[in-house]
This record gives structure tokens, sequence and C-alpha cells, in this order.
């Protein structure tokens, strides 16, 4: 509980570490998720436009091939026109029509009467075999044509380009056909099939009925994807680009376009997956590019948060301790380095001086009597305490007016205040700056002398009455006062002080007793009469 306190403690450094690591996080984070934003949109636009012109210049040849490959049937035909009865010359053109590209794999000439003329290769339909009615499109149309995919017998999948031939004065004579087979080496099916995508991009191309015709998958050539939005733009417009999903529903980055002479569509796209997977490897680099200047940074405000709040944490833990006697070395020695801290330590020692001046004046006052600013009963107990702890060997002097009763009576209150503080000064010059006098009573006063025999002591004693004796006072022009000694000679403790107080009192009382204005002690226990 008490680790879970100071972990979670709010104090300025964590507070400071806080919020500043708090911003830098939320500005770091935004500008991740705003490169984030802006490469993904890059990339995948990138992408659109990629594939589409891939699948515009794929496109582009096979509208190519397939122009090209119809000129050179339109060719043979119009060289067939003259020539279509001469024995051998049908054989001699569709050779040459086969082998001179590697366009078609077949070829087949058609007389006006669906009969085969010539195939080559040679065989693959007997001449004079005369076609069925469901394969007689050309025969029929009699213009220049590219069939849809149909599947031979043989199990291929193939389209013929055919055109017409017309003898002398427009006559029809039949036609020639060009077969390409898709499921076979050729021209057309290499610029389909051959594609050298490394990251995952694929190809297909559909007819116009939206039937596959190429496609990476060969197990699905042939299935019908015309429902898929993509397929009606592909064969509706020349080219485009978007963002679709495939059959599989799977998120597709495609570019699209159309070949027009075919209708066919041709579609190239690259799963989104995979280049988001691209985008997300750039940002981790991003990561581990920024992560050492993020760390760097993560340091320098730790640092600066540190020594932010360390004068300010010195100054409360300084100040929390009151009671300490070092407290105000302490705060001198906090380096308030930055403006506030500066005014705050100021403050603060000011306050401390402030404090112990107080507490001084205190301390002075409750040992001091407020009339005669002399030691009180308190004061003098601190003084004996001390002369205790130092072992120290003193005499001490009871003092009393005599008669001070009347003083009061015969001129007041005030002039006795008077006759009292004038006393007090009378005996602090009289003394040495060692000894020292106690106001422990109305009129009743103890002078201590350290280090001071008690022979030395009735000697002072003797010269102080007479002093004071011999002093004007105010008003009350002399008095006089009774003064009774006693002494500690030995090791002493408390209970030596107090019997020495007590024979000083004793002595008094003698003195007073044997007719005031006098000194008594042990030593002179008949007292001096002065
Ligand atoms: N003006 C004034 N008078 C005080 C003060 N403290 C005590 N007194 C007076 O001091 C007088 C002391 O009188 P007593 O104790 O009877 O003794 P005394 O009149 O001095 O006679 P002796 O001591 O026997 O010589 C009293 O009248 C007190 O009221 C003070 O602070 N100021």
């Amino acid at each position: 509980m008490q680790v879970f306190r100071y972990i979670f403690r709010a104090d300025l450094r964590r507070l400071i570490l806080l919020l500043t690591i708090g911003c830098v996080l939320v500005t770091f984070g935004n500008s991740y998720q705003a490169i984030y934003n802006v490469q993904r949109k890059l990339l995948i636009d990138n992408t659109l436009e990629a594939n589409q012109r891939y699948a515009a210049k794929v496109a582009e040849s096979a509208e190519m091939l397939l122009t090209s490959a119809q000129d050179s049937v339109a060719f043979s035909a119009e060289l067939l026109a003259g020539n279509f009865h001469f024995s051998g010359k049908p054989e001699e053109e569709i050779y040459r029509l086969v082998e001179q590209s590697e366009v078609f794999n077949s070829a087949i000439i058609v007389n006006n009467e669906a009969e085969v003329v010539a195939t080559y290769p040679e065989g693959i339909l007997q001449k004079g075999f005369v076609l069925p009615e469901n394969t007689r499109q050309s025969y029929y149309e009699r213009k220049p044509l590219i069939t849809n995919p149909f599947h031979s017998v043989s199990g291929n999948t193939l389209i013929s380009i055919s055109h017409p031939i017309w003898g002398e004065h427009g006559h029809y004579l039949g036609y020639i056909s060009g077969t390409i087979y898709l499921n076979k080496n050729g021209s057309l099916s290499r610029l389909m099939r051959d594609h050298f995508f490394t990251d995952q991009t694929y190809l297909y191309v559909v007819d116009q009925l939206g039937e596959l015709l190429f496609h990476v998958d060969p197990n699905r050539i042939g299935e019908n994807v015309s429902q898929l939005p993509l397929i009606k733009q592909a064969l509706g417009s020349a080219e485009g680009s978007q963002e679709t999903i495939n059959s599989l529903g799977i998120e597709m980055v495609a570019g699209y376009a159309s070949v027009p002479s075919a209708n066919w569509g041709v579609v190239v796209q690259r799963p989104k997956d995979k280049v988001m997977k691209s985008l997300n490897d750039q940002m981790l680099n991003v990561f581990w590019a920024s992560l050492p200047i993020a760390l760097l940074t993560f340091i320098v405000i730790w640092v600066l948060a540190y020594l932010i709040s360390k004068p300010l944490r010195q100054l409360a833990r300084s100040a929390a301790n009151v009671n300490d006697v070092d407290m105000q070395r302490q705060i001198v020695s906090v380096r308030s380095w930055y403006f506030e801290a500066s005014q705050l330590k100021i403050a603060v020692l000011n306050a401390i001086g402030l404090l112990n001046d107080k507490i001084h004046k205190l301390d002075v006052d409750s040992h001091t009597d407020p009339l005669t600013q002399l030691h009180n009963r308190r004061g003098m107990q601190r003084l004996l305490d001390d002369f205790e702890a130092k072992h120290l060997q003193f005499s001490v002097l009871a003092l009393d007016i005599d008669h001070f009763k009347l003083v009061n009576d015969c001129y007041g209150h005030d002039t006795g205040d008077l006759v009292i503080q004038e006393l007090a000064k009378t005996m602090q010059n009289f003394i040495e700056d060692s000894d020292m006098v106690c106001r422990v009573g109305g009129e009743e006063f103890l002078i201590f002398l350290p280090n001071t025999s008690g022979e030395s002591a009735v000697s002072i004693a003797e010269s102080l009455c007479e002093h004071v004796a011999n002093t004007v006072m105010p008003k009350v022009k002399r008095i006089t006062v009774s003064i009774g000694v006693g002494c500690v000679e030995n090791d002493i403790d408390m209970a030596d002080i107090d019997m020495a107080i007590k024979q000083a009192d004793t002595a008094l009382y003698d003195a007073k007793n044997a007719g005031r204005n006098r000194v008594k002690s042990m030593l002179n226990s008949q007292g001096l009469k002065l």
C-alpha cells in the first residue's frame, strides 16, 4: 500500500512528467496516424493506378494482337478471292497463315456450302465435312468476325477469327478462319498468362459474357463472374480502377481495361491486405526509426522535470521539517535557479527569520521580568541548570528592599515601580558582567556570583548594601536593602543550589530581624550593620 501510494503520489515532478509525456504521446500518435492515413491513401492510389496501367497495357497488346490477326485473315481472304478454286491454293494459304506467326493454332477454309475445303494442320477436319448448324456463325454472318470463346470437341477453349472470301461480282465463295486455342501456347495466351508479379498481384480476362478466359487459377477458367460490379465496368468502359470485393469476398485494389475488338475485359488486382501489409511494414520501420529520438525526448523531459521540480521539492521538504534546527541551512543550500523557486526560497527564508525572531522574543519574554528586564524565576532556573551542568561554583545574594511597603504607601505604586527599576539598574551597574541579577518577587532579588567564594561574596554584598544606601532614588531619595549570602563551593548539584539559595534566604531573614540595611551570611551570622 505504501509503495502504491509512493508510485501514484501527485508531486510536481510526476505532474510535469505526466503532462509533457502525455502531450508528446498525443502529438506523436497524431503524427503517426496522419502519416499512416496519408501513406495509406498514397499507397492505394498508386496501386490503383499501377494496376490500371498494367491492365490497359495488356488490353492494348491483346487488341493489337487481335487486330493484327484479323488483318492477316483479311489479307488471306483477299489472296484467295482469285485463287479459291485452284488446286492446292487454299492449303498453301492457310499453311502460310498459321506458320507465319505464332498467333493461330490452326485454320480452316469453308466454301459457300459450308463444306470444309482445307485445314491446317491437316486432318483436324475431313475435307468435304459439312459444318453442323451450331458452328455456322461465320458462314451465316459473312463479315469479319471474332467469335465468342467456345469449347471444341477435343476439349480446347478457342476463338476463331474469320473473314468472308468474296469472288468476282461480290459472289460469296466461303470464308477463312484462323483459330486460337486459349488454353494452349500461342502469342495471345502467353500475353495473358505470363506475368512476373511477386507481390500477389494477378490478372484475369473475361469475355463479353463475363466468363473467365484467363486466370491464375486454371480451374476457374470458364467460371462466370459477371455478377461482380467490376466486370460491368471492365466490359463497359475503356479503363479505370477501384477498390472492390472479389468473388471469394476478399477486398481487392483493382485496375481494369477493355479489349474493344473482342469485347473482353482485363482485370489486374492485388489483395488489399497485402497492400496494407507493406504499409504496416513501412510504419513499423518509421516507428523503429523514430524510437531513439522518442526515447531521447523522454529522457530529456525526465531530466528537465527533475531539475524544475528539485528546488521546489527541496523547499517543501525543508519547510515540512520546521522543528529541524538545520532547516534554515538546508533552505539556503537549495539551488533556486529560476524565478519562482528563487522568490519562494526568499519568502520561506523571510518567514523562517520572522518566526525565529518571534520565537526568540517569546523566549526572552518568558525568561525576563517585564518591569526591570532582569531574569525572572524561569530565567533564573535556566541559569541554574547551566551552573549545574558546568559544575560551576558560585555564591548567591538574596536582597530585599527594606520597608518597601512604606514607599508604596507614601509615594504611590508607580513610584514604587520606579524605585524597583532604579534599584535593578544600580545592581546591574554594580556587579560584574559574568554575575547575574534575578527578580524573584515584588522587591526581592537574587544575585548569582559565579566562581566567587563566600568571603568575597560577603564583601561584595556589603559594598552593594552601602552603594544602594548612597544611591539617590526617584522621589524617595534613599532606600536601604538587606542582603543574605549563600554559597556553594564544592562540586554541585541542584540540591546544593537550592541549599545555597535557602542559606541566602535564611541569612536575609536574619538581616531583616537584625534591624535591616545589613548583610548576613553563614560566615557572618551576627550580621554587619553598615
Ligand atoms: N510598587 C510596587 N510594589 C510592589 C511590587 N511587588 C510588591 N510590592 C509591594 O511591596 C511591599 C512589600 O511589603 P512587605 O513584604 O510587607 O515588606 P516591607 O514593607 O518591604 O518590609 P520589610 O521587607 O519587612 O522590610 C508590598 O506592599 C507590596 O505590595 C511591585 O511590583 N511594585
